[in-house]
C-alpha cells in the first residue's frame, strides 16, 4: 500500500474528518478498503480511540451501522488493558505456548532488500512497507501467519522486527496480535491460502506453496525453501540506528532539530522553574493536553526504552515530526535521574499521562483517554471485553439518543 502519513495537524484533521465507518465496515478486510490509515497518530497519543469514537457518534448513525468500527476502536483499548494488567508478561506467551515451534529467529526473506517470500502479493506489500512504515491489518495477519504458522518461527523475535519498522508501533497491539496470529494468544493458529490472500489483495497469484485447501496447509510438515534461511534479528544491534538517529540531533547545534542530554553540556535544557514540567513520551504526543497553561514541556526519550523497543530512523523521523506540534516542546534523551539532575533544586510539579512504560517518574500522573473508561482489568477474550463495553455503549445511547435506533 502506497500511503504517507503527514504530520501537519489540518491534514490529520482532514484526515479525520473523511472517515467513512459505514463504508469501513464492508471494505476494511481489502487491500484498497476504506480503512482509515490513523493508527500512527493513535499509537502516538497525538489522538486518542475516544476522540475517533466521539466524532463517529456524532456523525448522526445509527449505532448499528458504526458497530464494526467502533469495535475496532475498542480491540485497540483492549489490548492496551492486557498489557496495563499482565505489565511484564504481556512478553511472554499469554495463554499457551505456540504451538509448533521451528526457530527463534525471522525469515531472511522478509527482510528490507532480500523480499522474497514466494508470495508475490505478500512481497509487495513487504516492499512498500520498507518505504511507508505501514502495513494494512490483513498484510500483518497475513506476514505473522507465514513467518511463524508456515516457517515456524516463534513470535517473538518477528514481532520485534514488524514493530521496528512501524510508524505505528505500540508493543500492545503488536505483541497481542502476533501471539493471537500464531496460536499464543487465541485458542488456533490462523492461516490464510493463497485464494484468500488473491481475495483481498486482489492479486492473481497461483501455484505457490499456499494455492491449497486450508486442511492441506494445516497439515504442512515442511518449510518452504523461500522461508528456510533465517536471521537473527538482535536488539541490540538495532537499538545502534535509533541511537545513531538520536546522536546525530544532540551534536546538531540547531535548535530546530537538537535534542538536549547531559552528554552535551553546552546545551541545558531552557527551564523556567516558576512553571511546571509537562512530560510527553513515546506514546503521549497529544497536542492538547493542558494546552492553555505555560509550562515546560519536555519530551523524554529515554535510553533503556528505546533499548527495549528499538525504533527505525523513519519512525523517529515521524515522531519528532508530529512532537514538532506542540508549542516549544523541548527533546530531551536521557532518563528519569538525569532529567532531575537538569532541574536542578528546583522541584517543580510534574504531569504525566499513565503508560505501563513510564512507572519510574514521580509527581503527578494523569489518566489516559479511553473509549469506555468504566471497563477496566484483564479480559482473557475480545469479545469478553466488548460484550461489557457494548452494554455501556447502550446505556449511554438509549436515554439521550432514543431516535438513533
Ligand atoms: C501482526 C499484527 C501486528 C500489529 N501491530 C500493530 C501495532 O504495532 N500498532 C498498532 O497500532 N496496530 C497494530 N496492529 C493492529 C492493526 O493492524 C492496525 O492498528 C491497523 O491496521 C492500523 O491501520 P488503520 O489506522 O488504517 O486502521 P483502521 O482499520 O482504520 O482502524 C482504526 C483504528 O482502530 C484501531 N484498530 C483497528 N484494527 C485493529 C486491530 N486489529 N487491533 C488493534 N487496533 C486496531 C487502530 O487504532 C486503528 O488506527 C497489528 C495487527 C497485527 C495483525
Amino acid at each position: 500500500m502506497k500511503v504517507s502519513f503527514p504530520t501537519d495537524p489540518i491534514s490529520i484533521q482532514k484526515r479525520i474528518q473523511s472517515i467513512d465507518p459505514v463504508k469501513y465496515g464492508n471494505s476494511r478486510n481489502y487491500i484498497d478498503g476504506e480503512v482509515t490509515l490513523l493508527s500512527p497518530y493513535i499509537a502516538r497519543g497525538y489522538i486518542s480511540t475516544k476522540q475517533i469514537f466521539e466524532h463517529v457518534s456524532s456523525l448522526g448513525y445509527k449505532p448499528y451501522q458504526i458497530t464494526k468500527f467502533v469495535q475496532e476502536l475498542a480491540w485497540r483499548d483492549y489490548f492496551q488493558q492486557v498489557w496495563r494488567n499482565k505489565g511484564e508478561l504481556l512478553f511472554q506467551d499469554l495463554k499457551q505456548t505456540q504451538p509448533g515451534i521451528r526457530n527463534y529467529k525471522i525469515p531472511k526473506s522478509i527482510l528490507r532488500d532480500h523480499v522474497q517470500t514466494g508470495i508475490p502479493g505478500i512481497n509487495r506489500e513487504l516492499n512498500d512497507f520498507y518505504e511507508t512504515g505501514y502495513l494494512h491489518n490483513h498484510v500483518r495477519m497475513y506476514i505473522a501467519s507465514l513467518v511463524c504458522n508456515i516457517g515456524g518461527a516463534y513470535w517473538k523475535k518477528p514481532s520485534e522486527w514488524m514493530y521496528y519498522h512501524l510508524l505505528d508501533a505500540d508493543a500492545a497491539s503488536n505483541t497481542c496480535s502476533w501471539q493471537w496470529v500464531s496460536g499464543s494468544f487465541s485458542s488456533k493458529k490462523y492461516v490464510a491460502n493463497q485464494e484468500n490472500i488473491n481475495k483481498y489483495l486482489k492479486t492473481n497469484d497461483h501455484g505457490t506453496y499456499l494455492d491449497r485447501s486450508y486442511e492441506k496447509i494445516l497439515e504442512f510438515n515442511f518449510c518452504p525453501k523461500e522461508l528456510e534461511e533465517l536471521f537473527d534479528w538482535d536488539l541490540t544491534s538495532v537499538y545502534r540506528e535509533t541511537e545513531n538517529w538520536i546522536e546525530s540531533k544532540i551534536w546538531n547545534p540547531n535548535p530546530d532539530v537538537h535534542i538536549y542530554s547531559n552528554s552535551n553540556p553546552n546545551f541545558p535544557l531552557d527551564l523556567d522553574s516558576s512553571l511546571p514540567v509537562l512530560i510527553y513520551d513515546f506514546y503521549n504526543l497529544d497536542p492538547n493536553w493542558k494546552k492553555d497553561i505555560l509550562a515546560n514541556r519536555i519530551f523524554m526519550l529515554r535510553p533503556h526504552f528505546f533499548r527495549k523497543f528499538p525504533s527505525s530512523p523513519k519512525t523517529m523521523d515521524f515522531v519528532f515530526a508530529l512532537a514538532k506540534n506542540i508549542p516549544k516542546i523541548q527533546f530531551f534523551w536521557g532518563e528519569w535521574e538525569d532529567l532531575l539532575r537538569q532541574l536542578n533544586s528546583t522541584r517543580p510539579e510534574i504531569y504525566w499521562k499513565e503508560h505501563p512504560t513510564n512507572k519510574e517518574y514521580i509527581g503527578k500522573e494523569e489518566e489516559r483517554d479511553w473509549i469506555f473508561s468504566e471497563v477496566t482489568g484483564y479480559y482473557p477474550s475480545f469479545f469478553a471485553y466488548w460484550k461489557k463495553c457494548e452494554k455501556i455503549w447502550d446505556r449511554k445511547n438509549l436515554p439521550n439518543q432514543p431516535n438513533l435506533f
